[in-house]
């Protein structure tokens, strides 16, 4: 045997007795990448500690860390499920001008000063950019099939303004919502009877967020498919159970999704497939209504004004049919939700105000169908809706990219600057209303200053305002007045409230409807 031979074979009897020698010793790389990680994550700190430092002279805000930005904050400091908590304790802070820095070392500018936020909602863009929802952007790219586009909510420039130009000229017409008004009253009406055959003894309704979810359900759906679907009926059926509880997941995903760890971009993490689930729910569900949708216009042909909305959508050619699917999607889950947790708040707010309630009672016709005439005729109502849209709006702050660059707070922004326009922190400042955190619906009526309504912005502003804003006027106005005639309102203690991408009673909620 030669030699080399003798120290193979040597070598080979050995390996089974003990751990070989490696030819190549691999042992210290995981030692080494580690420490490359580690130089590379403290010159990344020290160059972004040196570019805050560069930043701090212009705008204050969070210490940014390499590869988390300022979002290590919601794994520690606060909860995301606090987020409007989080917000006002940066604002005491850093001021209400300051920055934070995504993973991707993107700046994200909060404003909550009146002057800068006047001129961010004042800036006249043609197609106003609102950062999209990227786990819906990524989602809806990855399924053509289903979706021509990532949609009227997600969607931006010309697309977005096709979309929004074919889409919603017939909700946003006042005519089309005086026609749907019989309707609306009608579901009004069958929601106050849900109310009435949930009450207990005492007047309590446990569980009142849920029925009113069910009560934006039904108004959305039946405004968008233009036919009653049956969420208000006492058993609600399965489907109905299932479309709410995806579209509550769908807001927890998206929220998430934005301000947790972003790992989902990476692999299909359970963040994710919670999104898929809950979006393919709802794309079947509202699939299946459209369908049935689609049948009764055959049976019961130009029925009426209710069926005036998807009919035009249906019929729109200009419109490829997944946009027009993903649209009454987007209508249906922007609407809910936000009516729904709109009217708790209005209620809750108006329980510590018994005097108000009154006032309105008293101001109130004693005919049961009301026309739109009449509710405007109630200042009372619609200084209660102003005033809980100021003090508690559930959508608390706007999204915008600037379109051209602007001076803020004596700090210079340029054009691309993803800004958020906290005008909910904004309208709870002293120094822009009387009283600022007291629920005083009067001051809509008599103006006490410091007075700022243009701060009052629960629905939007510009191009991309809120397109149901009428319909959802209207609706509240209504089941304010309708309730207010039948019961008193009553709630103990103080409503629990949280984040879930929009503002949102903690559930379930309970509250005393009390006969007067
Ligand atoms: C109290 C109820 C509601 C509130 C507080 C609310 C609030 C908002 C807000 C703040 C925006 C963003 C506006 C902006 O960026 O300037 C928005 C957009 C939108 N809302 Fe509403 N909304 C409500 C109800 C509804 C309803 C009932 C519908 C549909 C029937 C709807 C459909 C939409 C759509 C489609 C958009 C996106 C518009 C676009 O980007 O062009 N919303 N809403």
């Amino acid at each position: 045997m030669s030699l080399p031979g003798v120290f193979l074979f040597s070598h080979y009897v050995e390996s089974f007795w003990s751990t070989p020698p490696p030819l190549v010793d691999w042992s210290y790389v995981p030692t080494l990448v580690l420490a490359v990680i580690l130089v590379v994550v403290a010159a990344t700190a020290l160059a972004a500690r040196a570019a805050d430092g560069k930043q701090a002279t212009r705008l204050p805000g969070p210490q940014a860390l390499p590869f988390l930005g300022t979002r290590w904050l919601f794994w520690g400091r606060y909860k995301m499920n606090k987020l409007h908590e989080a917000y006002e304790d940066m604002f005491r802070r850093y001021g209400p001008v300051f920055v934070e820095t995504t993973p991707g070392g993107a700046s994200v500018v909060s404003i909550a000063e009146r002057a800068a936020l006047e001129a961010v909602l004042r800036a006249p863009a043609k197609r106003p950019y609102r950062p999209p929802t990227e786990i819906v952007q990524v989602y809806r790219r990855s399924r053509p099939d289903r979706y021509a586009s990532t949609g009227l909510v997600n969607e931006q420039g010309e697309k977005w303004h096709h979309l929004r130009r074919h889409l919603t000229a017939e909700l946003t017409s006042p005519n089309t919502m005086q026609g749907f008004l019989p309707e609306l009253n009608n579901i009004c009406d069958d929601f106050l009877e849900l109310l009435e055959s949930c009450r207990r003894s005492d007047g309590t309704v446990a569980g009142f967020d849920q029925l009113t979810n069910r009560m934006g359900l039904e108004s959305v759906c039946g405004l968008m498919l233009g036919s009653r679907l049956g969420f208000l009926e006492r058993w609600m059926s399965g489907r109905a159970a299932t479309l709410a509880a995806a579209v509550k997941a769908h807001f927890r995903a998206q929220r998430d999704s934005y301000y947790g760890a972003p790992l989902w971009k990476f692999a299909p993490t359970t963040l994710y497939r919670t999104f898929v689930k809950s979006e393919e729910t709802i794309h079947t569900i509202v699939s299946e209504l459209m369908e049935e949708a689609k049948t009764k216009k055959q049976g019961t042909a130009n029925d009426d004004a209710m069926r005036e909305i998807f009919l035009r959508i249906l019929e729109n050619p200009a419109v490829d049919m997944r946009d027009k699917k993903a649209a009454v999607i987007d209508f249906i889950t922007a609407g809910i939700e936000t009516l729904a947790n709109s009217l708790v708040f209005l209620l809750y707010l108006l329980s510590g105000r018994p005097d108000w309630q009154r006032v309105i009672r008293s101001e109130l016709p004693s005919c049961s169908t009301r026309t739109a005439e009449d509710l405007a005729a109630a200042p009372s109502v619609r200084a209660a809706i102003y005033e809980a849209f100021r003090l508690l709006p559930t959508a608390p702050f706007l999204a915008r990219v600037l379109d051209t660059p602007m001076t803020v707070g004596g700090h210079k922004l340029p054009a691309g600057t993803f800004v958020l326009a906290h005008t909910g922190a904004a309208c709870r400042r002293e120094e822009n209303f009387y009283r600022a955190r007291e629920f005083v619906p009067e001051r809509w009526l008599t103006h006490a200053a410091p007075h700022a309504p243009a701060l009052v912005a629960p629905f939007g502003r510009g191009r991309r305002m809120c397109p149901g804003k009428r319909f959802v006027d209207l609706e509240l106005h209504l089941l304010l007045a309708k309730i207010m005639q039948k019961w008193r309102v009553e709630f103990d203690g103080e409503l629990d409230i949280q984040f879930d991408f929009l503002l949102a009673p903690k559930s379930p909620v309970s509250l005393r409807l009390v006969e007067w």
